[in-house]
């Protein structure tokens, strides 16, 4: 059967196609040195990860989605000349490297075959692994030092591009350990045949938009995180590019914390039914957005403003752009310390399966009972450490294609 056309249009029609990375050698480099930088809170165990995280792709593969790899995509790609060649310029585009540095590293890397190439993208590459190393840069370098930095946030796909309608958006993402994965899901989806003919709606070098901070609320409406990573500026960026292609009528800008427990809004809200949100509850109360809309359709980046009105509380004004009287926040009825520990341990990053069908972690044991006491049926996975990196299910996940709603 002909693989369906991507898009999504909302955060719960039914999933039938998702992007996933299963960790692998990344994880290895991570040490108690490094994990700050590279953004990990521990250092996993690596096997019981690839456990874990195999058992998250069965569950959505017993629940019909078909499970696109994102490493496979890579190594596809990388059979053809455009993609190796930028993606490898990407890997050396570091000015830590110095020129003699560079030409080898570019060396070794293109004489790899292309799932080895793709192998060593993501895993890096270590000083003591560079065949031919030379150079000064090269000779000062510790034995463990990385020529070519790993990128073990890859497991979070759904940070790196956000499908919107029919167009996917490549994020620009802001912490330096993660920028090169925007240049990995820019070759997926520029080169590989599944999304020939797909139009971009964003790209690495715009303002910071991250996709953990996107919510299609519904057709039409997005909801937009910004904090730590998303920018106001970002935000008003795609603002604009999904009202230029009618993508979006509304989108509402959502002001969160800027730390670490809340860097993107999915680790404080998602969707769970087509009117429902499972929410923190510490933050359920004070939310509040920014509604920005057009009076006329923009051009995708020019300068006319765009009117914005608020703030207001955000379930009201999500609502009302919704076109719903209420949006329903899942009360998970939790005290203020075990609501601080499941969301840091992301109890309210749910992956919508279709309406009132929700993957979670489940050592989030109250926040999954009260989602199941308001209907919601749960599909529990471990997450003990893939968890370290702090991201849940919707962080592991780049939805394809999602049914539109009825
Ligand atoms: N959407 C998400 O919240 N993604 C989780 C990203 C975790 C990753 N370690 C990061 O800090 O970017």
């Amino acid at each position: 059967m002909e693989p369906r056309a991507p898009g999504a249009t909302s955060e719960v029609g039914r999933l039938r196609t998702v992007v996933l990375h299963r960790p692998g050698a990344e994880l290895r480099r991570l040490t108690p040195r490094n994990t700050d930088q590279l953004l990990f809170d521990g250092v996993p165990w690596v096997a019981r990860a690839q456990e874990e995280h195999d058992a998250f792709a069965a569950a959505l593969a017993d629940r019909g989605v078909e499970v696109l790899h994102l490493d496979r995509l890579l190594a596809d790609v990388l059979d053809g000349p455009e993609a190796r060649e930028e993606l490898i310029a990407a890997a050396v585009d570091d000015p830590r490297l110095g020129a003699t540095l560079r030409r080898a590293a570019v060396a070794h890397l293109s004489g790899l075959a292309p799932a080895d190439l793709a192998a060593t993208l993501i895993a890096g590459l270590a000083h003591d692994e560079l065949r031919g190393g030379s150079g000064l840069a090269y000779r000062l370098m510790d034995r463990g030092d990385f020529v070519v930095p790993p990128l073990p946030n890859l497991l979070f796909t759904r940070d790196s591009s956000v499908w919107v309608g029919d167009q996917v958006a490549v994020a620009s993402l802001a912490m330096p350990a993660r920028h090169r994965e925007s240049t990995i899901t820019r070759a997926v989806v520029t080169h590989h045949p599944r999304f020939t003919g797909v139009e971009q709606l964003y790209d690495a070098s715009l303002e910071h938009l991250e996709g953990g901070d996107v919510l299609l609320l519904a057709p039409g409406v997005l909801a937009v995180g910004v904090g730590e990573r998303t920018t106001p500026g970002g935000a008003e960026r795609l603002a604009r590019r999904v009202f230029a292609r009618g993508l979006a009528h509304t989108v509402l800008v959502v002001p969160i914390a800027q730390q670490r427990a809340t860097m993107h809004l999915d680790t404080i809200a998602t969707m769970v039914d087509v009117d429902a949100m499972v929410m923190y509850p510490a933050v359920a109360g004070s939310l509040v957005a920014w509604t920005v809309t057009a009076d006329t359709p923009p051009d995708d980046d020019d300068t006319t403003d765009l009117v914005v009105r608020g703030p207001a509380p955000f379930l009201a004004a999500a609502a009302a752009a919704m076109g719903i009287d209420r949006l329903r926040v899942i009360d998970t009825g939790l005290d203020p310390v075990t609501a601080e520990r499941e969301q840091w341990d992301d109890g309210n990053n749910t992956l919508a399966l279709a309406p009132r069908l929700a993957v979670a972690y489940e050592r989030n044991t109250v926040t999954n009972a009260a989602l199941e006491a308001a209907g919601i049926e749960v599909v529990r996975i471990a997450g003990s450490e893939l968890g370290s990196g702090r991201g849940g299910p919707r962080c592991m996940s780049c939805p394809v294609v999602r049914d539109p709603l009825p």
